[in-house]
């Protein structure tokens, strides 16, 4: 697997880019830009006073500002990096700067509700085009976020139907020069597939680590001396940022209901084959799924050993 970003383009993608949110992913993407020369000017926008300071400190955008309106005037391209809760409220703000022409993205986790929200918002003429990095850590904040985090990841477009293709085609040609492989699907069917191999995934460990931790019998001490089996990878998954979780759960709700209560059934089935010492059933699911994990690594989507969030090729 490539580590590294390739050199940066001649020529930037787009004129003037604006992120809103600059945390994990929209310092990310900040930090992929400016490297790989894909804006010719990059602008920073975020409600926090904070995080625009710490933007100017780590010189990663151009610019940067808390206020919406003037961060994204003149934008040709414009991308929501906040949790999936407030896209319509940013949108809303951010709306009187808009540039007709121009195309708004995100990056939100959730997409159909995400649509829902900001929609509504968009002046006529300015292009929408939804993305989903399938990328990221545990880890939340500017300074969490590096260049090479979407290199050979997914990135997942959901543009509404008959959205301008033109559009569509500049932002895969930007998330294709951030080293990410980029798929196009509806919204909904996005929101199912992820509902299953992503939100679900994270509300185990969520709950796994909260019940080990309730757990009157196993003192907190132990949780965390006894962490190094599979327990430890689930404590890296339960570690992810709340507002953002809280918020895909609400917004995913139809999905990860209908996805758990398969889970429910398949976990009856599961402590059924324990109860009555039925181990062909246990020993055929875990070869099913040593083999899927090892189509994972085959594939070049992830290395062998547990990397906890890639960050030694940081650039
Ligand atoms: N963290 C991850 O691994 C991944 C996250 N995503 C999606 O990316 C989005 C951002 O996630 P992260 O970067 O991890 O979050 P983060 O918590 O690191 O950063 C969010 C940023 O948004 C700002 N913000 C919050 N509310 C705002 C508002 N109303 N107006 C303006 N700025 C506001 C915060 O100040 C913060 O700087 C979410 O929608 C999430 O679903 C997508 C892929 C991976
Ligand atoms: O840290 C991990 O293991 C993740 O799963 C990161 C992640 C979180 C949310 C997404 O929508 C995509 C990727």
């Amino acid at each position: 697997m490539p580590e590294r970003l390739g050199p940066p383009l001649d020529m930037p993608l787009f004129d003037r880019v604006a992120l809103i949110g600059l945390g994990l992913i929209g310092s990310s993407i900040a930090r992929a830009v400016k490297h790989l020369n894909l804006a010719g000017t990059l602008v920073a926008v975020d409600r926090s006073e904070e995080v625009v300071t710490r933007v100017r400190e780590l010189a990663i955008a151009d610019e940067a500002t808390t206020d919406f309106v003037a961060g994204v005037r003149d934008a040709d391209l414009v991308i929501l990096c906040v949790p999936v809760g407030v896209c319509g409220t940013v949108a809303e703000a951010m709306k009187p700067g808009l540039k007709p022409g121009s195309i708004v993205s995100d990056v939100g986790s959730v997409k159909a509700s995400v649509i829902a929200q900001v929609q509504p918002h968009l002046p006529d003429g300015v292009h929408f085009v939804p993305a989903h990095p399938v990328a990221g850590t545990e880890h939340s904040g500017p300074d969490a976020g590096f260049a090479t985090l979407f290199h050979n990841r997914w990135c997942i477009l959901t543009p509404p139907e008959g959205e301008d293709e033109e559009a569509v085609e500049r932002v895969r040609a930007f998330w294709t020069a951030m080293g990410s492989n980029v798929e196009i699907m509806a919204a909904q069917h996005h929101d199912l597939v992820l509902a299953i191999t992503s939100h679900v995934p994270h509300l185990i460990a969520y709950n796994i680590v909260g019940t080990a931790a309730d757990l009157e019998t196993v003192t907190q001490g132990e949780v965390i001396k006894f962490s190094a089996g599979g327990f430890r990878d689930f404590t890296r998954i339960a570690a992810s940022d709340p507002t953002m979780w809280r918020d895909i759960f609400l917004h995913n709700k139809e999905a990860v209901l209908e996805m758990l209560g398969r889970l429910n059934e398949d976990i009856a089935l599961l402590a059924r084959a324990i109860r009555w010492g039925e181990g062909d059933k246990l020993f055929d699911l875990f070869t099913r799924t040593r083999a899927i994990r090892r189509g994972i690594i085959s594939s070049g989507q992830e290395t062998a050993e547990p990397d906890f969030g890639r960050r030694k090729d940081q650039a």
